[in-house]
């Protein structure tokens, strides 16, 4: 297995410490005044992607001592393991293959001595088929109908990848099928969601790896019941459910035929699986030709990450930047801004991608961590965020750096919305590196007519230290070819902080001590009887609760 480096241990770590110390004291704007090629220098193309780092705190010492620092830990080694198919998710025993998905190569790819492309291929040409059907017609309900809404059901990783790319693709969906998606095991999200659609022109995706998820077998089951009051005979439900799963026997025990089942293996991790079988939503709702289109774009990515010298190699360096500011800026967190609101939930999505992936304080060796890891990612679509939370990420006390995203072309060219909506993507990134210093607030306040006094009173709150750290990346196009290469961009980035951080972002054991408690709890709140087998609060807000209903 790849080098199990504590990356502290390293001689890029130290030098990165003192590198820091000195990077602290430097304004990126003296950077810009000092080197006129800054920008063609810290910019990087890939195809229709402009990806802009020169908004950083960095010059080129440190992106040497960054780079130093990941041939220092083995990224090397972890790459050339991720495509091998070794079993790098350790704990859980498994490969991590999603980039055999979206392999377009010819060449076979590996899990324990296995070439996965065959049932790869096979799976993408059933949902090809089946996409087919559908949108012919010819995949008809129980009255003959053919099918119009598409629900998805499912949670985390079964959830957030196919309603961000739906919803980020809504310019490409096929004319007469609209997508729902439930996750919520809340009632309201799937009662809310049954409002807008009939039994005999509903198709439901029940989609899970495990097929065991408490929150989307419940949902499922309920779908099902109100799916049969209107079918009456059971033998309908073949023609309006699906499964998306890993997990045959529990696909089958749950009544849904194999030959209804669209299958995927233990070697996709959830948050990497919306090019998987999980995918289907997104297929059926922009056609399959677009959904391969995304899978291409992936695919460009991933040969980029694989063949490209770390320097100029835009997940490489996404990843280095950010472990630059978690690890010797102290932030803790980064925002994803995208100027595009068919974006609105691509941060939400990476939310799981990134923190579920690194969000880990136990090194590969099995030790508590001594040094920071997974930031908090968080984020919402520009402008609004400007109405937001942008006096923080501007005059706040926390550094957090930030991801602008934005299309040079946009699906809705209406009047001057595109122009006015990058002149702020533009002005943003600006601001938050210049800042305005107070002789040009005073200069200002002044020229408003403001008097001495009001200007030594009010010029400090105006004053923007700036120096706050962004990276741009400005893309021709959102479509699925380009969605599908920022998307894997952002997953090789989560990769390679991992192996720096030298953590599994393959598993995911944190989110098992919730479930569990909730197992236990869930019986004592069918009874009547007071609560007393937990602590204070617990048992308090429990029989509150009952008190309350
Ligand atoms: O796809 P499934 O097996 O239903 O899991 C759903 C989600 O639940 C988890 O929290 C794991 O339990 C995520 O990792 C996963 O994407």
């Amino acid at each position: 297995m790849f080098p199990r480096t504590n990356p502290t241990n390293t001689a890029a770590w130290q030098a990165l410490q003192a590198h820091a110390g000195q990077m602290k004291a430097v304004q990126m704007k003296e950077l810009f005044a000092q080197d006129p090629q800054r920008f063609e220098q810290f910019s990087f193309r890939f195809e229709d992607i402009l990806a802009d780092f020169s908004k950083n705190r960095i010059n080129q010492e440190t992106l040497d001592h960054l780079v130093a620092l990941a041939h220092e830990c083995g990224l090397k080694e972890g790459i050339a393991a991720l495509f091998d198919g070794d079993f790098i998710n350790e704990t859980e025993g498994r490969s991590v293959l999603h980039v055999a998905l979206r392999n377009f190569s010819g060449q076979p790819m590996y899990s324990a001595g296995e070439d996965v492309m065959p049932q790869v291929q096979a799976v993408l040409q059933q949902m090809k088929g089946f996409c087919e059907q559908v949108h012919s017609g010819a995949w008809k309900g129980f009255t003959g109908k053919p099918i119009r809404y598409i629900v998805n059901i499912g949670i985390g990783g079964s959830d957030l990848g196919p309603l961000m790319v739906t919803e980020a693709l809504k310019p490409y969906w096929v004319a007469g099928i609209t997508p729902y998606f439930v996750s919520n095991v809340d009632a309201t999200h799937i009662e809310e969601t049954l409002k807008k659609v009939n039994a005999e022109e509903t198709l439901f995706l029940v989609a899970s790896k495990t097929f065991t998820t408490q929150e989307t077998m419940t949902n499922a089951l309920t779908a099902r019941d109100w799916f049969l009051q209107s079918a009456g005979d059971a033998a309908h439900v073949a023609k309006h459910f699906v499964a998306l799963s890993t997990n045959e026997k529990e696909v089958t025990k749950f009544g849904i035929d194999k030959a209804n089942m669209f299958q995927f293996w233990d070697w996709v991790g959830g948050r990497y699986s919306l090019w998987s079988a999980i995918g289907l939503s997104i297929a059926l709702t922009i056609g399959y030709e677009n959904f391969e289109g995304l899978l291409k774009g992936a695919h460009a990515s991933d040969l980029h990450f694989r063949n490209t010298a770390f320097a100029e190699n835009l997940p490489v360096l996404m990843a280095l930047i950010g472990i630059w500011y978690v690890n010797f800026f102290g932030a803790q967190s980064e925002a994803i801004l995208p100027y595009d609101q068919y974006l609105h939930r691509f941060a939400a999505y990476f939310q799981q991608g990134n923190m579920e992936s690194n969000g880990k304080s136990v090194d590969r060796n099995g030790e508590p961590v001594d040094y920071a890891t997974g930031p908090v990612i968080w984020g919402e679509p520009g402008t609004n965020g400007q109405h937001a939370f942008y006096q923080l990420i501007h005059q706040g006390t926390v550094l957090i750096p930030c991801d602008f995203i934005a299309p040079a072309q946009s699906h809705n060219p209406t009047g001057d919305h595109h122009a006015k909506l990058l002149s702020n993507f533009f002005a943003q990134t600006e601001a938050l590196m210049n800042g305005k210093g107070e002789e040009e607030v005073e200069q200002e306040l002044l020229a408003q007519g403001k008097s001495a006094e009001d200007v030594a009173k009010l010029a400090p709150f105006k004053i923007f230290e700036g120096n706050r750290p962004t990276n741009s990346f400005l893309i021709k196009k959102i479509t699925p070819y380009t969605l599908g290469q920022l998307i894997a961009l952002y997953e090789h980035k989560i990769f390679v902080q991992g192996v720096i951080w030298n953590i599994y972002s393959f598993d995911q054991w944190g989110v098992e001590l919730g479930k569990q408690l909730a197992t236990k709890i869930l019986p004592e709140l069918v009874t009547e009887d007071t609560i007393n087998s937990h602590d204070a609060s617990t048992n308090g807000l429990i029989n509150a609760y009952k008190a309350m209903r």
